[in-house]
């Protein structure tokens, strides 16, 4: 089985196949051109969610090598495993010792990612951060969430939305940003493809698109690539993880066919 392409600057998963036919991600056509984190695919953010801190926006995960400790895979299976260990006053702004884990493994009926986080440092420390999926999706505009119905959301440009009542999120052509509290299943859905999305470990969803215009103003996304492409993001934001010494955090996204 052949599911993953990957590489080791953050670990990133760039595309994933779900089975023989679906795949899971997009990514940029423009991202060999730019250094960083490609523009798609699974990235992993920690030890920060956006600019929601005073680190580098997203933490500095993403723009480390990490190191590929294994990778096998059979007729069935297909497994990644790196490792990322981050040396207490390695990183500015961050006092802190972790060992960062991101394991994949692909089956025929789902593909499912697990980040570990440990403390192996002397003192306690919270984090915020979690998984960036890059949903690949025929027509964004033609693209529901489901499962959010009830959950207490914030909107970044709509500060008066709280709560989602309706069944089914659809998505606008300008850009979107909306945080929502719990849920631990959702649905992707667009034309034949449906997703379910499981997540334990974290404990919001952050539904992310740039829209006509804010894909404009990012230079590693070609212009009209908006409509295809989620971003339906497992995630710590509203309440950081603290981990005491030996500690471990364990958050995990499964994806298989609804
Ligand atoms: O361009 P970046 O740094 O990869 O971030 C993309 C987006 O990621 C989303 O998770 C955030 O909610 C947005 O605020 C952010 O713009």
């Amino acid at each position: 089985m052949k599911s993953f392409t990957h590489r080791q600057l953050g670990a990133q998963i760039l595309r994933a196949r779900l089975g023989d036919a679906v795949e899971l991600f997009y990514c940029s056509p423009l991202a060999d051109r730019f250094q960083g984190p490609a523009r798609g695919g699974l990235p992993v953010l920690f030890p920060q969610f956006a600019e929601y801190g005073r680190l580098v926006k997203h933490g500095f995960a993403r723009d480390m090598d990490w190191t590929l400790l294994e990778h096998g895979a059979n007729a069935s299976c297909e497994r990644l495993h790196y490792v990322l260990e981050v040396a207490q006053g390695e990183y500015p702004g961050w006092p802190h010792a972790a060992r960062l884990e991101l394991k994949a493994q692909a089956t025929a009926d789902a593909v499912e990612f697990t980040l570990t986080v440990l403390n192996t440092g002397p003192n306690e420390f919270s984090f915020t951060g979690g998984l960036h999926p890059y949903f690949a999706v025929d027509d964004l505009l033609a693209t529901r969430v489901l499962g959010l119905q009830g959950l207490k959301a914030s909107d970044r440009y709509r500060p008066e939305f709280k709560r989602q009542d309706e069944p089914a999120l659809s998505l606008p052509d300008s850009i979107f940003e909306r945080l929502y509290d719990g849920g631990s299943e959702v649905e992707l859905v667009c034309g034949q493809k449906r997703l379910r999305l499981s997540a334990s470990g974290f404990d919001q969803w952050m539904v992310w698109s740039p829209g006509r215009d804010g894909a404009q103003a990012l230079k590693d996304l070609p212009d009209e690539d908006w409509r295809q492409f989620l971003c339906v993001e497992p995630v710590i934001v509203s309440r950081p993880v603290r981990l005491a010494p030996g500690e471990k955090f364990t958050g995990r996204l499964r994806v298989g066919l609804a």
